[in-house]
């Protein structure tokens, strides 16, 4: 079928588990991360264009527009690896914050490349595309897949999961930002003293444990992001008091997400959290599932 618009949803993810094994030679780090897709999306419209140029809009305005926009960096990518006569116009409607540790760059990257994919005609499979997805970032290649995976590597090699148990899961994002390379480059390989499980972990999802789940959250990211900004701490605490089964910080932060299975408990903790924080939202996990092309 030809296309000439498509939307793309680009689903925020959050890791139930973060490792850190060892400082890599390419100033990198060897990870290990189970992750999952949530339903908290941005939206990505692709709109062709015959003039060949590649041009990016953003609902959100202190997003870059320009090559430093990973969705930028995308179709800029696949234009000149499959040399495509053809340009994009791109838009992004911004739901997941920036800079929170929920991947919202590398999903609209990776939306970008599912749906130039379909726009441009260009055949490629999931895993050429997650390739071509490690040359944006490091969590390009999980966002191209969604659903839950654990990586490894420095983020990019995937091995998919099946559905953890359901549950509600509650995102809370103080008003920082956290730079990824700066909580990178601030933690001690060697002093790390609260690695989490992740054979436990996956033992969870594979059972769809919930409690269990809970039990194995862990991310050896937190005491660092924790140590720079003492909020986060504050709306751990506060889930942990108004009721949450699991709380833990989602990658580089400051995000926090709580886990919960009643609903009951769902309404206590977001009231509890509003009066604290602005940005809370409450989400599902997407499970196993592949991210989904709109139209
Ligand atoms: C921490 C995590 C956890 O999912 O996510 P976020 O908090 O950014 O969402 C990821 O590891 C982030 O992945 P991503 O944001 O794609 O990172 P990249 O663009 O590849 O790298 C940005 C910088 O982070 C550091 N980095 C990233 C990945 C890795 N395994 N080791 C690193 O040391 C490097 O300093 C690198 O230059
Ligand atoms: N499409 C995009 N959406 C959000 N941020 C982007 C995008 N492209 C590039 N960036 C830049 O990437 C950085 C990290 O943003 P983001 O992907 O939201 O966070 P995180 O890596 O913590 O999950 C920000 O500083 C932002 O300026």
């Amino acid at each position: 079928m030809n296309y000439v618009r498509i939307s793309v949803k680009a689903p925020a993810k959050i890791n139930l588990t973060l490792d850190v094994l060892a400082k890599r030679p390419d100033g990198y780090h060897e990870v290990e991360m189970v992750m999952t897709t949530v339903d908290l999306a941005d939206r990505v419209d692709m709109t062709l264009r015959e003039d060949g140029e590649i041009t990016l809009d953003c609902s959100a305005s202190f997003v870059p527009d320009d090559i430093r926009n990973h969705a930028y960096k995308a179709a800029t990518l696949m234009k000149e690896k499959f040399q495509v006569r053809q340009g994009v116009h791109l838009y992004i409607d911004k739901q997941i914050p920036v800079a929170a540790g929920l991947a919202g760059g590398s999903s609209d990257a990776a939306a970008t490349l599912r749906g130039l994919n379909q726009l441009w005609n260009l055949g490629l499979t999931r895993d050429e595309l997650a390739k071509i997805g490690a040359e944006i970032g490091s969590d390009v290649p999980f966002c191209v897949y969604g659903g839950t995976a654990l990586a490894t590597g420095r983020g990019e090699q995937i091995a998919h999961l099946g559905a953890p148990a359901p549950c509600w899961v509650i995102l809370a994002k103080p008003p920082i930002g956290v730079s990824t390379p700066d909580v990178y480059g601030n933690l001690r390989v060697a002093q790390i003293d609260n690695h989490p499980d992740t054979k436990q972990m996956l033992q969870a999802i594979a059972t769809q444990d919930f409690s269990l789940m809970c039990q194995s959250l862990g991310n050896v990211l937190e005491n660092v992001t924790l140590s720079l900004h003492p909020q986060v701490r504050q709306i751990k605490d506060l889930m942990v008091a108004s009721g949450a089964d699991g709380v833990l910080m989602s990658g580089s932060g400051p995000t926090v997400f709580a886990l919960v299975q009643k609903e009951a408990k769902v309404h206590r903790i977001y009231n509890a959290l509003r009066g604290f924080v602005k940005d809370v939202f409450v989400v599902r996990m997407l499970g196993a599932k592949e991210g989904e092309i709109l139209a």
